[in-house]
C-alpha cells in the first residue's frame, strides 16, 4: 500500500491526516489505524482525520483517537481546516461535518477560530465537574497542575466504574489570571496525556468561565496557547462556543506497506 499523509498539529496535539475524498482508506482496519499512529512503529500521532466529501457540506472529517476508537476532536478539527485549505478544498470559511454533527469554522494567518457544538450543562461529579462537548470531559481543579499525577490519576478516572464502559477524557486545571487557566489532559484513546486537548480546554473554560464570570477564557496548555469564547443561556446551556487556536503542518510522506 502506497499511502501519501500529512502530518499536522494543533497545539502539540498531533495528527496523521489523509486526503480521502477517494473514499480508499480501509476505515475498518483499526489495526492499521494503530499501526500508523505509533510512535515506534508507525508515523506516530494522537490520531488520525480522514477528509471526505459530503453532500452540502465542504467536507467531513473522521477521526480516529491512536487507539482506532472514534470520538469529536476539536484540535483535530481545527488542523482538519487548516489541511482542507491547504487542499484547495475551502478558501477562509468552511462548514463541515463531525462526529457530533455539523460545524462552521474560519481560517486566517494559520490561526483556526472552531465553532463547537452547544453544550446542554455542566454536570457535577463529586467534587469534580462533567462536561460532554462532543466527547466526554471530567474536569478537576487542582492547586498546581504543573505538579499533579496526571498520567496515573487521570487513568484511574478515566478507567472508573463511574465512567464505565466507553470512559472519558480527564482535565486537570489551574487558574492562573482572571481570565486564564493553565490545562492538562489525559486522553482517552490516547491513553496518555496529551500536549493539549481542544473539546478538553473547551470544557475547562466552560466551567471556569462560569464560576468566574467570564465568556472568554484563555487557556495555556503544555503544546501551547488556546482561547474558548461562548455564551451562557440562563438555562444553564452554553451556544456560540468557538476554539481559537493555530494548525501547523509539519511533514507529509508516503507510507508504504
Ligand atoms: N480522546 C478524545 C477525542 C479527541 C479529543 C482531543 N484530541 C481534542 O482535541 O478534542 C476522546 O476519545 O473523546
Amino acid at each position: 500500500m502506497n499511502l501519501s499523509f500529512y502530518k499536522y498539529q494543533g497545539t502539540g496535539n498531533d495528527f496523521v491526516m489523509i486526503d480521502d475524498r477517494s473514499e480508499v482508506f480501509p476505515d475498518t482496519n483499526l489495526n492499521l489505524v494503530q499501526q500508523l499512529c505509533d510512535r515506534k512503529f508507525g508515523i506516530g500521532a494522537d490520531g488520525l482525520i480522514l477528509i471526505r466529501n459530503k453532500e452540502d457540506f465542504d467536507f467531513e472529517m473522521i477521526y480516529f483517537n491512536a487507539d482506532g476508537s472514534q470520538s469529536m476532536c476539536g484540535n483535530g478539527a481545527r488542523c482538519a481546516v487548516a489541511f482542507s485549505k491547504f487542499l484547495g478544498i475551502i478558501e477562509e470559511k468552511t462548514s463541515f461535518l463531525a462526529i457530533d454533527g455539523p460545524h462552521t469554522a474560519e481560517i486566517s494567518d494559520g490561526l483556526v477560530s472552531l465553532g463547537m457544538g452547544n453544550v446542554s450543562s455542566i454536570d457535577n461529579a463529586g467534587q469534580d465537574f462533567f462536561v460532554n462537548t462532543g466527547s466526554p470531559h471530567h474536569v478537576r481543579f487542582v492547586e498546581n497542575v504543573d505538579e499533579y499525577p496526571v498520567v496515573t490519576t487521570g487513568a484511574d478516572i478515566r478507567y472508573s466504574k463511574t465512567y464505565e464502559p466507553k470512559g472519558t477524557n480527564v482535565n486537570f486545571v489551574t487558574p492562573i489570571a482572571a481570565d486564564q487557566i493553565h490545562v492538562r489532559t489525559y486522553e482517552r484513546g490516547v491513553e496518555n496525556e496529551t500536549l493539549s486537548c481542544g473539546t478538553g480546554v473547551t470544557a475547562c473554560a466552560l466551567v471556569y468561565g462560569d464560576q468566574n464570570n467570564q465568556n472568554e477564557v484563555k487557556i495555556k496548555t503544555p503544546g501551547g496557547n488556546l482561547k474558548v469564547q461562548f455564551e451562557s443561556e440562563v438555562d444553564g446551556s452554553f451556544k456560540n462556543i468557538i476554539l481559537i487556536g493555530p494548525a501547523e503542518q509539519v511533514f507529509q510522506g508516503i507510507w508504504k506497506n
